[in-house]
């Protein structure tokens, strides 16, 4: 399997190159040359099975050679050995027509544990090989990093920086990302939003010198490891409802667009989605792409789901090369476009192909109270604030006799204030966690400067 830009300009690369490198030397974002397709028979026989099995069958043809059947079965196998529920995944029903895919019953308690627990496995299987050293750098609106931090920490071959928006993300999630005490772990506050924080983490890659000589590697969504190991639980979850035999919905939260493009890809395996519905809080700078055809970005108001205050979805660029039958000079003027004018348009042709597949939905703050607060009362679930904007928008676009399935992304005790606004009762930490308020946290502060930074980090790291 070889992996290609986005933008058409860089190298084209193995899994392992494509893992390590982050995003690609001309600024795109790697994805497979060609995306497997999985018979329906294939597809079929994935009911009844483990999660690790699942995830084994639907990412061992990206893989290819990198790692022996054997050595990535037990890979996925430590990957999950963490999470707290049998099933990994499992899948509720609320009401007739709507389910739930708890996805966090993972060690920091979101999605992003499926794909870094597995991100931290083969990172070290890797580094153990080539016997390398390598400088994680992280963006994160709070859930990224506390994962990367989980999965990273105390490893003697990477440095993780992780740069978050200083007062922009719940307690909870600081605090995941500024008790740790390994000494290779570096929780930087900087002074932005998630959007600078991206937007500082890329200029990075794009400093050919600083790359290099830091041997830096990324573990946000712009790897594609991160959005295959979000594939499976697609597969997991749709199987469980009748797939292939069954045509399924999916809502999800979505900020980075990471999540939600992982089902895309899902589909295009052969996977019978009907529809994905990216479901935004106010910052809707998707929700109104998708509807307009003009991506026009504003400035990120902070939400009760900060998770998703972003503005600059990266990951909607891979979408927007398939939108363009795969041309990748049309996606490096879309996104030039972006970075000098703040916004671009999408043509008649690659919308129409987006909302083919993707709907959208956008759910307002007072609404995200009324919807954690309604779900509490009438199913007994509390769900997070991320959910509850999915959760919103699912009610409002399922289709007749088909099932819907919210991806529910983080546990509520992540957001605690936002669910005792809702629904009065602050919902506790699980018991592994409860002494997080009391662990002694440690921060550095940094302004929002790619040169600041870069020295931040030199003076850290052993060249
Ligand atoms: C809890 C939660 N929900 C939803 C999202 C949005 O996902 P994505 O950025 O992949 O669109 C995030 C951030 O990634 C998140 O942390
Ligand atoms: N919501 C994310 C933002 C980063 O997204 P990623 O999927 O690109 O890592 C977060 O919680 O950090």
């Amino acid at each position: 399997m070889n992996y290609i830009s986005t933008r058409g300009k860089a190298p084209e690369l193995g899994f392992e190159e494509a893992m390590m490198t982050g995003l690609a030397r001309d600024g795109g974002l790697y994805v497979p040359g060609d995306i497997p397709v999985m018979a329906k028979d294939e597809i079929a026989a994935l009911t009844g099975l483990s999660y690790e099995e699942v995830a084994y069958r639907v990412m061992r043809p990206f893989v290819g050679r990198t790692f022996t059947d054997d050595a990535f079965r037990k890979l996925i196998a430590m990957a999950y050995a963490g999470f707290d529920h049998p099933a990994r995944a499992p899948i509720k029903q609320l009401e007739p027509n709507q389910f739930l895919l708890e996805l966090f019953h993972g060690p920091t308690l979101a999605f992003k544990d499926f794909a870094m627990q597995l991100i931290g496995q083969l990172f070290q299987a890797s580094l153990s090989r080539s016997g390398e050293r390598v400088t994680i750098v992280g963006a994160t609106s709070g859930d990224t990093g506390s994962a990367a931090i989980e999965a990273f920490r105390g490893l003697s071959n990477v440095d993780v920086f992780i740069l978050y928006p200083h007062g922009r993300v719940s307690e909870v999630q600081r605090r995941q990302m500024t008790t740790p005490t390994e000494a290779n772990v570096h929780a930087i506050a900087l002074e932005g939003d998630f959007d600078d924080c991206q937007a500082r983490l890329k200029d990075m890659f794009n400093d050919h010198g600083f790359r290099d000589e830091v041997r830096l590697a990324g573990v946000n969504s712009i790897n594609w490891a991160r959005v295959l190991a979000q594939v499976v639980y697609y597969f997991t979850a749709a199987v469980s409802l009748g797939a292939p035999h069954r045509e399924v919905d999916f809502t999800v939260p979505t900020g980075n667009f990471g999540d939600i493009y992982a089902g895309f890809v899902a589909r295009r395996m052969g996977l019978p989605i009907g529809r994905l519905f990216a479901a935004t809080n106010h910052n809707d700078v998707v929700n109104r792409a998708l509807k307009s055809g003009y991506y026009d970005k504003n400035a990120v108001i902070p939400s009760f789901s900060p998770s998703m205050d972003i503005q600059v979805s990266s990951n909607f660029e891979r979408a927007l090369f398939e939108a363009y039958n795969r041309d990748g000079n049309a996606v490096s003027l879309l996104m030039e476009d972006l970075s000098l004018h703040d916004g671009f348009k999408i043509s008649q042709g690659a919308l129409q192909m987006l909302t083919d597949v993707f709907g959208s939905g956008m759910t307002l703050e007072s609404a995200t109270l009324e919807r954690i607060k309604r779900t509490a009362l009438e199913t007994g679930e509390v769900v997070c604030p991320h959910t509850a904007v999915g959760l919103d928008v699912a009610v409002r676009k399922a289709r007749r006799g088909i099932p819907m399935i919210t991806l529910a992304t983080a546990h509520p005790a992540k957001f605690p204030d936002a669910v005792e606004e809702a629904t009065g009762k602050r919902p506790p930490l699980p018991s592994r966690m409860a002494d997080l308020y009391d662990r002694p946290e440690r921060v550095t502060k940094a302004p929002n400067d790619l040169a600041a930074l870069q020295s931040l980090i030199r003076g850290r790291i052993d060249t």
